[in-house]
């Protein structure tokens, strides 16, 4: 790999004798990484059905695993939402804010969802998590992941960190601030993060970095904590704007990240600032993985104010189709109060949700489903939150099977069972819902999902 001239010598500059190792660590594959979705199954248990050869721990993240295949992610317990795949340094982020069952957490900038799926393994399913993307093309990949991993109590919002700010002023217990980087730590990983590399691209993402950090501190709780990382290693882009921040914001103290598992002090002589040694910086020839920088903030004080909730709007509408669904396929109900209607789509919102009119919310919860000339369509994203023992009738097909490949591929299947609305599972772990009318399964896994 040929790395710029300037960027080595601005490495040399920065790590000094540490630099010849540093340099080596290019010259080794990348670790590759997965994290178990204790969602959908426990750790315990994901390790006697491992796809791949568990390597080892990642010592950071007790999900996390090192394993030896270069490119997982085609198999069946994937599309199952059994684990994600994530670059062992990357799952040192969301450990740092100690979410907590119950707590509101926002993920600012997170797709494809790497922080934001981990964030909601922590929640178990109680509180909220706003997980927001700026890109929409981005933010519908976010979406497919949070669905992927059944996750449901996500709201996904396509929003400025600006447009955020005005309906959350103190109200997150914890954010999450993965920023946009110039990506130095990811050139193994990343070509284009490579190629595009240039200082003026450093400080360009520097001037991006600044006013986002700046929205999510005010969207932070007094008392709450917020994670401020980058996959880059330049100061301009990590301390400094880090520096910065607590000279502008004397609300927020920096909170110690213990150095262990290797993790290096921050490069706080450039700037004098001894409370910067409290920052962490994982470097590649020290640890397991790639490039990061993770400082940790805490807020004292500052406003609070409770956004409007929403209430439900399901009061006019007939939606006797989705109740028959649910009475002939579901072994619970829904609480009334969380459904929302928007246009035929109907979706269940977490608990006590936030009023969404002025945000660009393209996933208010699960999309439960939608409402078909005289029928109701249950959607994906349901059946992916669901267990077996919380449905009628299940069809369960091993994980080496022909049948799930087929069905991945999409392709309708000859099977001999009553009509009627079924989950689709693999090995016990809910994949997609199938319809079965005549001796034939009909596909509904979705397309953007399927195996080519
Ligand atoms: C490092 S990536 C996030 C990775 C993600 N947290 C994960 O773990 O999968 C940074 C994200 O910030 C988004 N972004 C770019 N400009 C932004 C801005 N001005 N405000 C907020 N987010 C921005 C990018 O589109 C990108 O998806």
């Amino acid at each position: 790999m040929r790395l710029p001239e300037k960027f080595l010598d601005r490495m040399k500059e920065l790590l000094k004798e540490e630099f010849d190792d540093f340099l080596k660590s290019y010259e080794g594959d990348r670790y590759q990484g997965i994290r178990v979705n204790t969602l959908k199954i426990s750790v315990e248990d994901f390790l006697e059905l491992s796809p791949y050869k568990i390597l080892d721990r990642v010592p950071w993240e007790e999900r996390g695993f090192y394993i030896e295949e270069e490119k997982p992610g085609k198999d069946p317990y994937h599309a199952a939402g059994l684990f994600y795949v994530q670059e062992p340094s990357a799952m040192s982020v969301a450990p740092q804010v100690q979410i907590k069952r119950g707590e509101k957490v926002l993920d600012l900038c997170a797709s494809p969802g790497g922080k934001s799926t981990q964030a909601a393994s922590y929640l178990q399913g109680e509180g909220l998590l706003v997980s927001n993307e700026i890109k929409l093309k981005r933010a519908q990949i976010l979406v497919q992941n949070i669905e992927r991993m059944g996750i449901k109590n996500a709201v996904v919002t396509n929003n400025s960190p600006e447009e955020l700010e005005r309906v959350f002023i103190g109200y997150f217990d914890k954010v999450i601030v993965d920023a946009p980087c110039s990506g130095e730590g990811m050139f193994k990983k990343d070509k284009d993060a490579l190629n595009y590399w240039s200082v003026e691209n450093v400080l360009n993402y520097q001037a991006m970095q600044r006013p986002i950090l700046r929205s999510a501190a005010n969207m932070l709780k007094p008392g709450g904590l917020m994670v401020y990382s980058t996959c880059t290693f330049s100061i301009e882009e990590n301390e400094y704007v880090i520096d910065e921040f607590l000279r502008e914001n004397k609300n927020f103290e920096i909170v110690n990240i213990e150095k262990k598992y290797g993790f290096r002090e921050g490069f706080y002589e450039v700037f004098n600032n001894p409370e910067l040694k409290k920052v962490a910086r994982l470097m590649p020839h020290r640890l397991k993985g790639e490039g990061h920088f993770l400082a940790l903030l805490k807020k004292l004080d500052g406003d609070v104010e409770e956004p409007k909730m929403l209430k439900s709007n399901i009061g006019k509408r007939d939606i006797d189709d989705f109740r028959r669904f649910v009475k002939d396929t579901l072994k619970f109900e829904f609480d009334d109060e969380r459904l929302i209607l928007r246009g035929d789509r109907l979706y269940y919102v977490p608990d006590d949700c936030f009023d969404l009119k002025d945000l660009n919310v393209l996933r208010p919860g699960i999309l439960l489903g939608e409402f078909k000339k005289n029928r109701f369509e249950p959607d994906y994203a349901l059946s992916a939150t669901l267990k077996m023992d919380e449905v009628y009738r299940n069809i369960n097909f091993t994980r080496d099977s022909e049948e799930i490949r087929k069905y991945i591929e999409g392709y309708t299947l000859n099977i001999d069972l009553e009509d009627g609305w079924y989950l689709i599972n693999v090995d016990g772990y809910s994949l997609s819902f199938g319809k079965v009318a005549k001796g034939v399964l009909k596909n509904y896994f979705p397309k953007a999902l399927r195996w080519q």
